[in-house]
């Protein structure tokens, strides 16, 4: 029993590291590595596949330092699928493919298509329990996670940096602490018991709303302000028009109702925000 807590063999084993693969938590930031080689127009398959492992195994450090930080050192959680040794195994290894992959785009690409990619390492190692105590970094780690994502998935393939992903890195940091703003919400009541300093916790759940939609308003208007000076192509403003709707909605229902919106409104403004400046239907 190196891995499971509850159970011995292989498929126990198995079955407790992959517990720490949240897909709502993973597929962000494998779009946005994907999404910032798309970017680069013409992109190679296996330089972009090695960007997103990496991303990968950075968000599964940060799940399993989580889980051992809440667990056995914080003592919060009532269960963990992971022994204490599985965890700093599992971290070990996920931490070691990490830089394996950094090494691999040091080598193919440049140093830089390395140090652009280390800290969504450095932000997911550190989430628990450093980043995760400070209402602005507990709320800006994730989404500053998918915005590095976004401008190294683009580096790798390109060697350069652009004003086009980093636009989206912005924009998608300001548009994605909102959400996440308002995803911490919905667990007012138990982070308030532990003490966890979320933004509705220190400022109370009415203003973290007027916070959160303010900072998804703030991340609409750097749309259209892109689009105004031409880093995006008009068509991009399509974009803002989709997520309006959803968030008009989603600010008259309960906190987790709002996340399951806004959540999805991310996909679709991604989505339309891809096709106008891949496409460019309006040019
Ligand atoms: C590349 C990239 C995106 C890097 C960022 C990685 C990162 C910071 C992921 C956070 C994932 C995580 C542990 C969420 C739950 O934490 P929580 O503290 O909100 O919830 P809890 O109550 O379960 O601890």
């Amino acid at each position: 029993m190196t891995f499971s807590r509850h159970d011995s063999g292989v498929v126990a084993d198995a079955r407790a590291l992959s517990s720490q693969v949240h897909p709502v938590f993973m597929l962000p930031p494998l779009a946005a590595s994907w999404f910032g080689s798309v970017l680069a127009g013409e992109f190679d398959v296996a330089l972009g596949a090695v960007h997103m492992v990496a991303v990968f195994l950075a968000v599964y450090t940060a799940h399993v330092k989580d889980g051992y930080v809440d667990f056995y050192v914080r003592d919060e959680d009532d269960d963990h699928p992971l022994t204490e040794r599985g965890c700093r195994l599992a971290l070990a290894l996920a931490t070691t493919g990490f830089f394996l992959c950094l090494g691999a785009l040091w080598l193919l690409v440049d140093p830089v298509a390395a140090l652009v990619t280390l800290p969504c390492w450095l932000i997911a190692y550190h989430h628990a329990p450093q980043l995760d105590t400070n209402p602005v970094t507990a709320t800006t780690g994730y989404p500053l996670g998918i915005a590095v994502a976004i401008v190294g998935g683009y580096y790798v393939q390109t060697a350069g940096f652009a004003a086009v992903p980093l636009a989206f890195a912005v924009v998608f940091l300001v548009l994605l602490s909102g959400v996440k703003v308002i995803d911490d919400a919905k667990d007012y009541e138990y982070d308030r018991s532990i003490r966890k300093r979320t933004v509705a916790v220190v400022v109370g759940r009415e203003r973290a709303r007027t916070v959160a939609f303010g900072l998804m308003a703030v991340g609409l208007v750097a749309v259209l302000a892109f689009a105004a000076v031409s880093v995006f192509p008009p068509s991009a403003a399509a974009a803002v028009l989709v997520f309006v709707p959803v968030a008009a909605f989603a600010r008259r229902g309960t906190d987790e109702l709002a996340t399951m919106l806004l959540v999805r409104g991310c996909y679709l403004f991604l989505a339309v925000l891809l096709v106008a400046v891949y496409y460019q239907p309006l040019s």
